[in-house]
């Protein structure tokens, strides 16, 4: 079987790139190691969170955590047509100017921004925002009344109301925009290759090793239905297999730190020592107040609720949870927020995962910008164990430091005469010790980015047209290329990448 190209992962990044590649008469072969994306609750916003620990999702852990008191992090990773964007919050978030720039000559603001435009279908019909591309860009259709109070609160305490967020300079707090077309998740796939014809997709089908030959990817070898198979491509070989399993594929097939796989018994075909390396990721704290209604989002199945959705696609079930949030400075001689952070009208700790113990609500102080890196790595040959995981959270004390100013900056917020009517007494962290409170109950916002970074240095995996370093026909377009992480939820910028990349290759 031979193709023009071969996509690894339709995730976020592998639908774009598969569909700009078609729309040039491409031919491309997608591979994709989940199955289809028929399971409703990919469609119903509110229902994200049940997709965690089922077949649609990677179940990855973290290595114990040194500075997060020993525990293990349980890491989301979607595992389905649309990657990750098919179990994501669908928070649509650019970032801040100063984030591109910061990867390098090609990444201003000015260039970045018709690729972010390129994307959406946007229900703001303003110059800023594109209307013609796939993704569709809405308000929710349902905006929990606590969700207003914690806005009009955060108003109280001095910070600006923003409509829009999606204007390279983020700031202040609004309700946040979502990839849902008419109340359902308009995923990366939906948008941009349901319906589409003209390409070999496989579900179900792993990727085990990229083929090379004198330096040349030619193809690969997957598994599906319990067979190994190989599939060849002519102009290229195309990694969107994510920010967790692209590194871990290279390593796979002995492209990585010649330490590492010889330790894990993987034969050497390229040494490139960056690849699993700079991982970096937000890291999020929750604060959770009682709620003094039992009306919260924690209502959602209710029957009223379920018919609603059902019969005119409103009500709670449109929500994604994280409803809206903010941009601020924990220090005001920053140039830019380095805190985001995301209101939930429901308990929401540990994934959403166990059930509310009762009505409340949940603030989350967000990380943007860690100084502490971590990494992935192999011990094994197989390429069916999954990657050892040390993100290294907090290693850098000036994290943990930020993040406590992102709890009191929030308890201020609640303080306010708005969240009153509904705040009961404070669940997390209900104690004086914040320090304990941030090692003890850090999540992740499931942002990992920059394990494949791009630039020209001995630690880069790609260069700055996203081509492996010292291969041809070998890209990667996806969360992995990011050098440093936007200050935003990361779909959007991944799949600005992608767009990117796309136009990058075809020159090729
Ligand atoms: C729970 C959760 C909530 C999030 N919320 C938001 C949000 O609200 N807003 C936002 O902007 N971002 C959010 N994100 C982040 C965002 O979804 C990701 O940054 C983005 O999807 C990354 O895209 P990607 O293409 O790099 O990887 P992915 O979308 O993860 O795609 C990788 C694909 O490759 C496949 N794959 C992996 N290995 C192989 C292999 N060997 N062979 C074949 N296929 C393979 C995977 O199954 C997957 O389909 C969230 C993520 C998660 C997990």
């Amino acid at each position: 079987m031979t193709h023009d190209f071969i996509v690894i992962g339709a995730g976020s990044a592998g639908c774009v790139v598969t569909r700009r590649l078609l729309d040039a008469g491409a031919s491309v072969l997608l591979l994709e190691a989940g199955g289809r994306d028929h399971d409703p609750r990919i469609k119903i916003p509110a229902a994200f969170s049940q997709l965690f620990r089922t077949t649609y999702d990677w179940q990855l852990y973290t290595q114990p955590q040194r500075h997060l008191l020993g525990r293990t992090l349980y890491w989301p990773r979607g595992k389905t047509l649309g990657g990750s964007g098919a179990i994501n919050a669908m928070i649509v978030m650019w970032g801040h100017q100063q984030d591109y720039a910061a990867w390098g000559a090609d990444w201003s603001w000015d260039q970045v921004l018709p690729y972010f435009q390129r994307i959406e279908g946007h229900f703001l019909k303003t110059p800023q925002h594109g209307q013609g591309g796939p993704m569709r860009v809405s308000e929710r259709e349902f905006t929990h009344p606590i969700t207003r109070a914690f806005l009009r609160a955060a108003v109280q305490l001095g910070y600006p109301a923003t409509q829009d967020f999606n204007n390279g300079n983020p700031n202040g707090f609004g309700v946040y925009h979502v990839n849902h077309r008419r109340g359902e998740r308009h995923s990366p796939y939906h948008a941009y290759l349901q319906g589409i014809s003209g390409y070999t997709l496989k579900t179900r089908a792993q990727v085990l090793r990229i083929l090379l030959h004198n330096k040349i990817a030619r193809g690969v070898t997957y598994l599906q239905g319990g067979e190994v198979r190989n599939a060849f491509a002519t102009r290229g070989v195309i990694l969107t297999a994510g920010a967790i399993h692209s590194p871990h594929l290279l390593m796979h097939s002995g492209i990585g730190d010649p330490r590492i796989l010889k330790a894990a018994g993987i034969a050497l075909e390229h040494a490139l020592p960056g690849v699993g390396r700079n991982l970096q990721d937000h890291p999020a704290v929750p604060l959770i107040f009682q709620a003094t209604t039992s009306d919260t989002l924690e209502t959602a199945l209710q029957p009223q609720h379920v018919l609603n959705y059902a019969l005119r696609k409103q009500g709670p079930l449109t929500s994604n949870i994280a409803e809206a949030g903010g941009f601020i400075k924990s220090q005001s001689s920053l140039t830019a927020p380095d805190l985001q952070y995301h209101m939930a009208p429901v308990y929401y700790r540990d994934h959403g995962i166990t059930p509310p113990p009762m009505p409340a609500f949940s603030i989350g102080p967000t990380l943007l910008t860690p100084s502490s890196r971590g990494s992935l790595w192999v011990e094994n040959s197989d390429p069916l164990s999954p990657p050892l995981i040390d993100p290294h959270y907090l290693q850098e004390p000036e994290d943990l430091y930020a993040l406590i100013r992102g709890l009191e900056v929030a308890r201020e917020i609640a303080s306010q005469a708005a969240l009153k009517p509904f705040k009961g007494k404070e669940l997390l962290p209900a104690h004086k010790d914040l320090q304990f409170h941030v090692q003890n109950s850090l999540q992740t916002l499931y942002h990992p980015v920059g394990t494949c970074q791009m630039g020209d240095h001995n630690q880069a995996v790609v260069d700055d047209r996203l081509q492996v370093r010292g291969l041809k026909n070998l890209y990667i377009t996806d969360a992995s290329v990011m050098p440093t992480l936007p200050r935003a939820n990361t779909q959007f910028p991944t799949m600005m990448v992608a767009e990117r990349a796309a136009e990058w290759i075809l020159q090729n």
